[in-house]
């Protein structure tokens, strides 16, 4: 099965990633988005954690920031810093107030375990390699939502509660984010190994830390899921 193209690294690490990937991408939390028949609660109790996630997940992309070799680099991951503070936490601050969880109760949320393992192996990823290790471990997350969004853009049965948060992903403008971080990805892989990416000697760390976030990502849909 193919994903969506978002670059020759993207579709190598997916690959590599193996039956790991659709566990997330298709995970029972996805399927409960997609037909709407996941609980309320879940979705609150996900969104709750999800806030803390971007604050760390802010910070992932700051590292990059002070890692990136270029300007060419540091732009987008300047960017993304931005749009995480600015855009992305004001979505989840609004759809938690809508429910009647004010910015107060957000910051006051305990993180749970999953939520820890997946933002420090990020950050650590990061402070022990360089800008491409970093972007292993970035991947998962930005360009998996990517991929969700848009199948559940194409597939979701209408009328849920959920069309909010599929449409932010699956949307034209989420979709171009992929895009451009796929290509930030291979600009940067080029950059350190070459274009025999399979080849090099750092490619296993790399797939590695891909496939290791994913298998995080997993453990974040199952805390949703399991709620408090
Ligand atoms: C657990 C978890 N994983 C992925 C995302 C998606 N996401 C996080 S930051 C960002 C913007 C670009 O970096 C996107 C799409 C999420 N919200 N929560």
């Amino acid at each position: 099965m193919s994903g969506p193209d978002y670059g020759r690294t993207f579709a190598l690490w997916r690959a590599g990633a193996g039956e790991v990937w659709g566990h997330y991408t298709r995970h029972a939390f996805v399927e409960g988005l997609r037909d709407g028949s996941l609980p309320r609660a879940a979705f609150l109790h996900y969104l709750r954690q999800d806030y803390v996630f971007l604050i760390h997940f802010a910070r992932a992309w700051a590292l990059a920031v002070a890692r990136a070799e270029t300007l060419a680099e540091m732009r987008p991951a300047a960017a993304t810093v931005a749009a995480l503070v600015d855009a992305e936490m004001s979505l989840h601050l609004e759809l938690c107030a809508r429910e009647g969880i004010d910015a107060a109760a957000l910051e006051a949320t305990e993180e749970a375990p999953e939520n820890l393992a997946y933002t420090r192996y990020v950050l650590e990823a990061g402070y022990s390699g360089d800008f491409l290790d970093l972007m292993a471990a970035l991947a998962p997350c930005v360009l998996g939502y990517g991929e969700i969004g848009a199948r559940l853009g194409a597939e979701a049965a209408p009328g849920t509660g959920y069309a909010e948060w599929i449409g932010t992903y699956g949307g034209e403008d989420y979709q171009a984010v992929c895009r451009d971080v796929g290509a930030l990805i291979d600009a940067a892989a080029e950059r350190r190994i070459g274009s025999d990416f399979a080849g090099a000697a750092r490619w296993p760390r790399l797939a590695g830390h891909f496939r290791t976030a994913t298998r995080l990502e997993v453990g974040f849909w199952d805390m949703g899921l399991r709620g408090r």
